[in-house]
């Protein structure tokens, strides 16, 4: 028995890379069904399974367990209600990456992003890309706004992948992790990842050859090894995290600053709204509590950004 991990899933067969780095093709043995969770795919991306050489010639092995994940990225299915769709597993961390200008993304966008990654226990860092087009002004904005994500503990890092900017620490970041990253469409997410593996084109070509054969479905997640060990997971699929199913109750859990001071309000189930002897709006009133993350919560427990 054999154990590796999966890089590539088209839903019935599976590319699993073993520690000596090579990829075969894979199967399911039988039904496969784990405790507690509905899901429409039982293995995904980034899970680490056992397995059987069936076929040497052919390349093909038989999978035959899975370990326990540490964490997972689930969607509501689109098919089966009250199924989940599992995109991806055992992720070491999220990088956001973001541009306050060409194109903006907004802080409610960051903010639903967090909460998304915080309910599915994923560390998270943010990268501010495209720093060379910054003047004076929009660099001090965007140094208020690292304080502001710093101070409440996610590690923000400042990076132009075109002037080769910090894309030394942003190969650290990477370094023998499995990476989610995401961002808005021309944030500079491939030139970042050029920048630090040039060579990715020809081993994502190496891999997918048989993949390409087969239906090719966006909903799976797909990971390259960019480096030794050094994953990332980029999918047109993840570009945000969905807060499916978050109970309006929940989602102040999902602030850290704001979780910090639950047990401070004087009704237990606070919605930090309105009620009085409320700990996270006096924490705002006071300015210990940012006034965009604030309204970001507002607007997730109004619904008014549809939770998606
Ligand atoms: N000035 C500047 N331009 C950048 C930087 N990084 C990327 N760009 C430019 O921004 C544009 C979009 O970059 P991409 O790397 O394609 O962005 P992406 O996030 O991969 O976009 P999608 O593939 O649509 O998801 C390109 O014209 C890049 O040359 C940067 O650090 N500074
Ligand atoms: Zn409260």
């Amino acid at each position: 028995m054999q154990t590796g991990l999966i890089i590539r899933s088209t839903g019935s067969w599976y590319e699993v890379r073993h520690h000596d780095g090579h990829i075969y093709r894979a199967r399911l043995k039988g039904k496969f069904k784990i405790q507690g969770l509905k899901v429409t795919n039982p293995i995904a991306v980034g899970d680490r399974v056992q397995f059987e050489l069936e076929d040497e010639t052919e390349n093909t092995v038989v999978i035959t367990g899975i370990e326990p994940r540490e964490n997972y990225i689930i969607r509501k299915s689109v098919h089966k209600t009250a199924h989940g769709h599992i995109l991806a597993a055992n992720i070491d961390q999220a990088v956001l990456i973001v541009t306050l200008a060409f194109p903006r993304t907004s802080l409610g966008f960051i903010d639903r992003f967090l909460v998304a990654s915080e309910s599915f226990r994923i560390p998270t860092t943010l990268v501010f890309n495209k720093a060379d087009i910054l003047k004076d002004e929009a660099l001090d904005y965007q140094q208020e706004i690292i304080n502001l994500y710093e101070n409440i503990g996610y590690p923000c890092l400042e990076t132009s992948a075109t002037e080769g900017a910090n894309v030394d620490v942003f190969r650290n970041l990477l370094d023998q992790k499995i990476s989610l990253l995401s961002g808005h469409s021309g944030v500079g997410k491939s030139s970042l990842v050029n920048a630090v593996a040039p060579d990715l084109q020809l081993r994502t070509n190496e891999v997918s050859t048989f993949a390409n054969k087969g239906v090719h479905t966006t909903t799976f997640a797909e990971m390259f090894e960019i480096a030794p060990d050094t994953f990332i997971i980029d999918t047109p699929g993840i570009k945000e995290l969905g807060l499916a199913d978050m109970e309006k109750e929940e989602i102040s859990h999902y602030f850290p600053e704001m979780r910090d001071r639950l047990n401070q309000c004087r009704f237990h189930n606070c919605l930090h709204i309105n009620e009085p002897g409320c700990a996270v709006k006096e924490a705002v009133n006071e300015g210990d509590i940012a006034e965009s993350r604030y309204w970001s919560y507002l607007g997730m427990v109004s619904g008014e950004d549809n939770r998606k």
